[in-house]
């Protein structure tokens, strides 16, 4: 279990964690999932103790950590950009932290085989970083963090520098790991679709603060504000109303229809209609000239021939709708935008960059 209460980081006037509290389960997966600048990272630093905190405890495995430096923790580091030993083979980097503990030579032997196995990498333990994909190199450094048997392992961005194909399969990977592993993990990520993929805990941060936590349906379907909805995935108005763009139910006008208006009903234009697979999103607005978006299925597009042009009531069934308050002093976020930061390359409790 990872402890955190009461966690206040400021760098300067600006407050990167505002009275955080957060308690990891031992052998889950916990994404801390927010925006740019929401805290995420720093949050996964200080529970490294690669930030001190200016209020708060962390406590890991019972033991209060919040004084204690990084190397005496029990973690293991991955950045999104892993600082390799350039000049030494998989195998070498793999042993790095059992060889720097004097481990004996066959024990080390041993466990990076099995590790090596583990990551998918038993063929390439000779090669050098250079020699691997992104992705095998991520994997490499999963490795390595594994090696000293953590407490628990800290993820920021693991695959963030990977495109999309690739980053889909590691993370699927990596929850594969974890159900065998079972190390306590905690995830740093802006990207709610990887979130909702491996994580069995998510916390939303926003502004330094935490606005939910919880499991990943949860999350989804009872959002406890409009900023946690948004963030888990779409959101379209209808008529001031707040809806899933997949509940939208879309009906014709009949030719004698004289209904108006009204909160969760209203009449729209179609603007366009992309078929996205077996899904066709329909993009639509309406006499005020909102536009929103709903999803419907390629048979419900057939059955009412939706065209550009044409008009169609969008319907949010009371069913989908959620009356959600707005955060404390915080705004819809304006979407899960790709977040163009270079993470640290410093390692934990290892030399810098060779
Ligand atoms: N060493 C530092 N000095 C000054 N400000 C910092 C420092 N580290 C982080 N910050 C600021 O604290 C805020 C939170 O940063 P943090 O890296 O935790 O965000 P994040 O949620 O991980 O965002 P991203 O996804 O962009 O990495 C940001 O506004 C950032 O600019």
């Amino acid at each position: 279990m990872i402890t955190v209460t009461g966690a206040r980081k400021d760098f300067g006037t600006f407050r990167a964690l505002d009275d955080v509290s957060i308690e990891i389960p031992s052998g889950t997966l916990t994404a801390l999932l927010g925006p740019s600048g929401s805290g995420k990272s720093t949050l996964l630093r200080s529970i490294a103790g690669l930030e001190s905190l200016d209020a708060g405890t962390v406590v890991i495995a019972g033991r209060d950590v919040t004084r204690v430096p990084p190397q005496q923790r029990g973690i293991g580091f991955v950045f999104q950009h892993y600082a390799a030993f350039k000049h030494m083979t998989v195998r070498d980097n793999v042993a790095f932290g059992l060889t720097i503990r004097r481990r004996p030579k066959a024990e080390v032997r041993a466990k990076v085989d099995e590790l090596l196995e583990v990551v998918g990498l038993e063929g390439f333990q000779h090669r050098y970083p250079a020699q691997l994909s992104g992705g095998q190199r991520q994997r490499m450094a999963l490795a390595r963090a594994l090696a000293v048997d953590p407490e628990v392992l800290l993820l920021d961005e693991p695959f963030g520098a990977l495109d999309a194909k690739v980053r889909a399969d590691l993370r699927r990977w990596l929850r594969r790991l974890h159900d065998e592993v079972h190390v306590t993990t905690v995830l740093v990520t802006h990207d709610q679709e990887e979130a909702l993929d491996v994580a069995d805990t998510i916390a939303v941060l926003n502004r330094g603060r935490i606005e939910q936590i919880g499991d990943p349906d949860t999350l989804y379907d009872a959002p406890d504000n409009q900023f946690v909805m948004s963030f888990l995935g779409s959101v379209s108005s209808v008529g001031g109303t707040l809806v899933r763009p997949h509940d939208i139910v879309l009906e014709r006008p009949a030719p004698d229809d004289t209904r108006a208006n009204g909160p969760g009903r209203v009449l729209a234009t179609i603007e366009r209609v992309v078929r996205l697979g077996f899904e066709v999103r329909v993009e639509l607005r309406d006499a005020d000239g909102e536009r929103f978006a709903a999803e419907v299925t390629r048979g419900v597009a057939q059955q009412l021939g939706l065209v550009a042009g044409e008009q169609v009531w969008a319907v949010a069934p009371s069913h989908a709708v959620r009356d959600l308050p707005q955060p404390p002093d915080a705004g819809v976020p304006a979407d899960a935008a790709e977040a163009d930061e270079v993470a640290s390359t410093a390692g934990v409790g290892e030399p810098a960059r060779a």
